[in-house]
C-alpha cells in the first residue's frame, strides 16, 4: 500500500514585467519579476482518485498572477507576493496554503548626458532580490527576503591566520589575501498575521539597508575569515530591522591563487609582490550561518 505523503504544485518561471506610466512628468517606471506559486490543500484526491475538481489549474494561477499584478503595485515584490498567497488562501476553501516566490530582476534607469533617462534602463550585473513566501491559512504569511548572486571583491584588508593546524594542514597562514564572493543574504521577517500587517512594512527600506551593510562591511571591515565578517553582517542587519528575526548567509570563499613565476628569470611574483594571480572556478570554500537574536541554539 502506498500512500501520499506531501503535495503541491502550482506555475513556474511566471514571467512579469509591469510598467508605471507617470503622464505629467512622462517618467516611466519597470518592474520584472519571475513568480513561482505553489499550492497545498485538500488535493490528494488529484493524485490518487483522478479527481481535477479540486485542481486550480496552473493556468489559471498563471492568469490570477497576470491579473493581481495589473490590480495590485508589484513592487515591492514581498507585499505582492503576499497579495497572492492571500488570494489563493482566501478564494479557494480547500487550498491551505500557498508558497510564493518572486525573483526580481535588475532593470537600472540610464544617465544620459548626466541626466536619468525617463524611459531607458539597464542590467547592472546579475544581482536578484528574490522574496520566498508561504501564506498558511489560519496562521498568516511568513517572508524571507534575500539578496542573491551579488558578486563582490576586495583586492586587500583579507587576512586568515591562526586556524587549527595538523598533518593534513597544507595551506599557509596569510595576513593580505584577495577575499571575493557572491553574495546570498537571506532575512527572516516575523510571521505577519495577515496582509493588513504587510501593507505598512518598509520592504525596500530593509533591502537597501541589507545591501547597504553587506557592501560597507565587506569593503571596511579587516577580515579575520569569511565567517567573522559574514557574523558582523547578520549583527548590523538584526539591529537595522526589528522585525526581522534570522539573518542568514552563504558566502562561497573564490579564492584567488598566487603563481610562482620565479622560475622564469627570477621574477618576483609571490607574498607582497604578488600582482598576477589564477582565480579559481573550483573547489570553493562555503561559509554558511544563520544569525538570531536570542533564544536557545538551534540545530541547523
Ligand atoms: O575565511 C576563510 N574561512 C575558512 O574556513 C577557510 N578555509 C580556507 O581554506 N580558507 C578559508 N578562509
Amino acid at each position: 500500500m502506498a500512500q501520499l505523503s506531501y503535495a503541491r504544485y502550482g506555475k513556474d518561471n511566471i514571467r512579469l514585467y509591469k510598467v508605471e506610466k507617470d503622464a505629467k512628468s512622462g517618467v516611466q517606471t519597470v518592474v520584472e519579476q519571475t513568480v513561482c506559486i505553489l499550492l497545498e490543500g485538500d488535493i490528494d484526491t488529484s493524485y490518487t482518485r483522478a479527481d481535477n475538481s479540486v485542481v486550480v489549474a496552473t493556468d489559471t494561477q498563471k492568469q490570477t498572477c497576470y491579473i493581481l499584478a495589473k490590480q495590485n503595485p508589484i513592487n515591492p515584490p514581498e507585499k505582492f507576493a503576499a497579495v497572492i498567497g492571500t488570494h489563493f488562501v482566501e478564494t479557494y476553501s480547500h487550498i491551505h496554503a500557498a508558497h510564493v516566490k518572486i525573483i526580481q530582476h535588475r532593470w537600472t534607469r540610464m544617465n544620459v548626458d548626466g541626466k536619468p533617462h525617463p524611459h531607458s534602463f539597464f542590467r547592472d550585473g546579475e544581482e536578484l532580490r528574490v522574496v520566498e513566501s508561504v501564506t498558511r491559512e489560519g496562521e498568516g504569511i511568513s517572508i524571507r527576503s534575500k539578496i542573491e548572486k551579488l558578486l563582490v571583491l576586495k583586492s586587500t584588508g583579507s587576512a586568515f591566520h591562526g586556524f587549527h593546524r595538523d598533518e593534513y594542514t597544507q595551506l599557509p597562514e596569510t595576513w593580505d589575501r584577495i577575499l571575493s564572493t557572491e553574495v546570498e543574504a537571506g532575512w527572516k521577517w516575523k510571521l505577519f498575521k495577515k496582509l493588513a500587517d504587510v501593507k505598512s512594512v518598509d520592504f525596500d527600506g530593509a533591502w537597501k539597508a541589507a545591501r547597504d551593510i553587506t557592501m560597507k562591511t565587506f569593503a571596511v571591515d579587516s577580515s579575520a575569515s569569511v565567517q567573522n565578517t559574514m557574523y558582523k553582517m547578520c549583527e548590523q542587519i538584526l539591529d537595522a530591522v526589528p522585525l526581522v528575526e534570522a539573518v542568514d548567509y552563504a558566502l562561497p570563499n573564490k579564492h584567488y591563487f598566487e603563481i610562482d613565476l620565479s622560475w622564469h628569470k627570477g621574477l618576483k611574483n609571490t607574498g607582497k609582490d604578488a600582482t598576477v594571480f589564477a582565480p579559481q572556478s573550483n573547489p570553493n570554500g562555503l561559509i554558511e550561518c544563520t544569525v538570531t537574536r536570542a533564544g536557545p541554539k538551534s540545530k541547523l
